[in-house]
């Protein structure tokens, strides 16, 4: 593939990495201030930027007649409208909280539990992220998917950033010097507690995953999600 990153940031760098050792060729790169190569020459784009920008990323692929996987988090309360432009454009687009397959399998492995503990009331469910302290949003993407997956399946109604209530699902996002990314659901009663965690060692993982991602897209029309791409 003739792949164009969008962002050469952390992320960036690493998918640069793990593509070229794949075989593939990196044709563009942009950062906030440089970019290099032409976007034009690309078959496919690979968009890790900032909460800020993610949007005018993607939307220059779409302009462009390039798929697009975007990774970035942060700027999801517009992904109606980006998915509106796609369609109108006939685009190519996944977008993904979080593209490692381990995360992806432990969604789901998340979505079982909740539905396992609907009916024990009194266990109060809770989530905590651990990251970097580069990262600019809070709570995490990933850690926002996981509470959608528990009140999709569960008693819960909301989720809610560093604060208790009923039906709530309660956020804590730690910050932490090197910490890649680390989630946590819990179940707590007075009696005990029931806690599942996923830990990513590197970021080779989310940049396996974007990879995977780009070689499912590159010949595809429409909107498309890790779920589909992993087949699980
Ligand atoms: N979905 C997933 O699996 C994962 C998602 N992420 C998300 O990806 C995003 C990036 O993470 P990470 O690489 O760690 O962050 P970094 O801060 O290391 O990199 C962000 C990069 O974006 C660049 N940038 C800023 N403005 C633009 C612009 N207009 N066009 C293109 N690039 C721009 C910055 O450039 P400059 O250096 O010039 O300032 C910087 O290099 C975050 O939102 C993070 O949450 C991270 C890991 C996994
Ligand atoms: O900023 C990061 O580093 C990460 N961001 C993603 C998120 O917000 O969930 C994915 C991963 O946890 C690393």
């Amino acid at each position: 593939m003739k792949i164009a990153l969008l962002g050469y940031g952390k992320m960036g760098k690493t998918i640069e990495k793990l593509a070229v050792e794949a075989g593939h060729t990196i044709v563009y790169k942009s950062g906030s201030s440089s970019q290099s190569g032409n976007l034009k020459l690309a078959n496919v784009a690979i968009e890790f930027s900032t909460p800020e920008t993610a949007i005018a990323n993607i939307t220059q692929c779409f302009e462009n007649n390039i798929p697009v996987v975007s990774g970035t988090t942060g700027w999801l309360s517009k992904k109606a409208d980006v998915e509106k432009i796609c369609k109108e454009r006939n685009g190519s687009f996944i977008y993904a909280s979080n593209f490692s397959v381990g995360v992806n399998l432990f969604f789901e492995l998340n979505k079982q539990l909740a539905k396992l503990m609907k009916p024990w009331k009194e266990y109060t469910a809770s989530i905590e992220e651990i990251h970097h302290i580069e990262k600019k949003d809070a709570p995490s993407g990933t850690a926002i998917t996981l509470a959608e997956g528990i009140i999709e399946n569960h008693d819960s109604t909301n989720w809610s950033l560093d604060k208790k209530g009923d039906g709530v699902i309660n956020i804590s996002a730690k910050r932490e010097p090197e910490v890649k990314g680390t989630h946590t659901i819990e179940y707590m009663s007075q009696i005990d507690t029931i806690s599942i965690t996923h830990e990513a060692h590197t970021r080779d993982g989310f940049a396996k995953g974007a990879i995977i991602a780009a070689e499912f897209l590159q010949d595809k029309k429409g909107i498309f999600s890790m779920k589909e791409v992993l087949g699980i």
